[in-house]
């Protein structure tokens, strides 16, 4: 089994819960009226979990491939699968609003059982929802039913293995169900890294990348999920496919990319051949500021135009500058602002910059280059410090969530994706219409995926949570940013569609576009088992 945080845990990131200072916390109360209103965790015990319906006959060919020991009915491990880590999952886990609980949990030990599995729940019209760390934060492992009787959670943690190493082609082949610390450690043995960060590392898998489409925070350098992937296995009800027998192709359209991002709605994608790098030797990450959003996007806009993007490369607008410095730094940060308001920075807006290589010449080169081209944007740079408590606290923010959740706080994100262009433009429609829905919020918003001809923008939102209806409170404010963001920008940039964002689906990708989706659906679940309700909104007529 993988080590590292029990992936099973739900309504937290850790079973330690996060911590505020109390000066973070004293400032969120004078900023948004918070007050004491703590919703500690309910223990499992509180929560409705209907008996399992999985019916004899079914659970009987289920035991026949996987064992009776990785057929589990038991309370504790249906909630364990019980949905993902969206803060509504949360809250759900915390006890307000109703649970899909999966009616069995079954864990396959590798690629040929994936595929029995899902011929078994064909012929019984089980539902399967595929489960890898579980941290989807759009309802993509929630255990809707659809039209089936019941529904399993297929957990891939029993994948866990590294299958190979080519390090000639420098390709991987690694288990859907390994999770990504535990990837980084395999391949470290063998000198290499995927580079793929997402703030989700802790807990996520390479199926689930896969399957969503993912960004780390070091694509500018590494490149997102989707540009690692070489080749992969997916088990379906039908057979199984596999993709990937050259670094490119001219046969035909490319069918990897109808499997990458199919969020478990086409099969299960049970092993994934992934480019990897030479681990880096040396880093180096910064701080740098920037006045205003205005520049700051514009800054990053040229690095990326003149392909000089550190691999780390993100822009905080001013709020978000402003509020992780309150969080964090007290004092120090008072004398910070007042540094900056001396070097004429009114709006400073934070740019973390972070380089890896592997030597020092090939780093100094890359940061050389970079600094030219920032130069013309009259950055303050601040060195080493901001940069590399950057680095060490790229993984706090969901312990930094608990804590929120604790205190009271609705805290969501959220992220999208547009051309230059239309950046600023997208950045304020979905301000506005959050600060509309949810009057006194904090909306903080950053860019951390930078491209040629455009960027993506992450929002964060934090507001007293509304004691009456939480899960209405924050649903009515995210369908109001989904309408602002559907004319600007695509629906998702990296967290995918899941059933939170299937209804924006035609609009992004129109309705011929959709049943594209809905034929090649059918043709690899004709009965339309795997994943009810994800990625499509309805499961296509047969
Ligand atoms: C705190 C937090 C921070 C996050 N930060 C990031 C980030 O920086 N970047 C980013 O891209 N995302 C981020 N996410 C979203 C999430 O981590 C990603 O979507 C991730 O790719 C999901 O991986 P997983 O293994 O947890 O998949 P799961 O949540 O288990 O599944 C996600 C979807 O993929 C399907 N699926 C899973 N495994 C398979 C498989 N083997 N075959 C077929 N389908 C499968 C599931 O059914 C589901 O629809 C974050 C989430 C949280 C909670």
């Amino acid at each position: 089994m993988n080590p590292g945080i029990d992936h099973t845990l739900r309504g937290g990131w850790t079973l330690e819960g996060g911590k505020l200072p109390a000066h973070a916390l004293r400032w969120l109360r004078t900023r948004t009226g918070l007050s004491e209103h703590p919703t500690p965790v309910a223990p499992d015990s509180v929560l409705v979990v209907p008996e399992p319906e999985l019916g004899e006959a079914a659970r009987a060919d289920l035991v026949a491939v996987v064992g009776e020991e990785h057929v589990l009915l038991d309370r504790t491990a249906r909630l364990g699968r019980a949905g993902g880590l969206s803060y509504v999952d949360l809250l759900r886990h915390r006890g307000c609003g109703q649970l899909a609980v999966p009616d069995a949990v079954v864990l396959p030990a590798d690629p040929d059982e994936v595929l029995a599995v899902l011929k078994a729940c064909a012929e019984h019209n089980v539902g399967v929802v595929p489960f890898g760390g579980g941290t989807s934060v759009v309802g993509g492992v929630s255990a809707l039913r659809g039209d089936k009787p019941a529904v399993i959670a297929l957990d891939l943690v029993r994948l866990n293995r590294l299958v190979s190493v080519d390090p000639v082609s420098r390709l991987a082949v690694l288990q859907a169900g390994v999770r990504a610390p535990e990837a980084e450690r395999l391949l470290a043995a063998h000198g290499f890294t995927l580079g793929h960060f997402p703030q989700s590392f802790e807990r996520a898998t390479i199926g689930g990348f896969a399957a969503t489409r993912s960004a780390g925070q070091a694509s500018s350098g590494y490149g997102r999920f989707e540009d690692m992937v070489e080749g992969l296995r997916l088990a379906t009800p039908v057979g199984e496919l596999k993709l990937g027998v050259a670094p490119a192709t001219a046969a035909g359209p490319g069918l990897k990319d109808l499997v990458v991002g199919s969020e478990g709605a086409f099969g299960v994608i049970s092993e994934v051949t992934l480019r990897v790098r030479r681990a880096p030797t040396h880093r180096r990450y910064e701080g740098v500021f920037l006045d205003g959003w205005d520049r700051g996007h514009e800054a990053v806009r040229d690095l990326a135009q003149q392909r000089v993007l550190a691999d780390v490369t993100r822009l905080s607008d001013a709020e978000e500058t402003e509020i992780s410095l309150a969080l964090t730094g007290g004092l120090k940060s008072q004398a910070l602002t007042g540094y900056l308001r001396a070097r004429r920075v009114t709006d400073p807006c934070l740019l973390i910059l972070g380089w890896e290589a592997n030597s020092a010449a090939e780093l100094a080169a890359r940061r050389a280059a970079t600094l030219r081209v920032l130069r013309a944007h009259k950055p303050v740079r601040l060195g080493k410090v901001l940069g590399e408590a950057w680095r060490h606290g790229r993984y706090n923010g969901p312990r930094q969530r608990d804590a929120l959740l604790d205190a009271g706080v609705c805290v969501e994100t959220l992220e999208t994706a547009t051309h230059w262009s239309q950046l600023s433009t997208l950045r304020s429609a979905v301000r506005g219409a959050l600060l509309r829905s949810l009057p006194g919020a904090v909306v903080m918003c950053h860019v951390s995926h930078a491209y040629e001809t455009g960027a993506s923008l992450y929002f964060t939102v934090l507001v007293p949570r509304a004691a009456e209806d939480p899960i209405g409170q924050w649903q009515t404010a995210k369908s109001a940013a989904c309408r602002a963001i559907a004319p600007l920008g695509t629906i998702s940039h990296h967290h995918a569609v899941g059933t939170d964002h299937a209804p924006y689906l035609p609009g992004e990708v129109g309705e011929l576009g959709v049943r594209v989706i809905e034929s090649v659906k059918r043709e690899l679940d004709p009965t339309g088992v795997l994943n009810p309700g994800k990625l499509l909104p309805v499961p296509p007529k047969g």
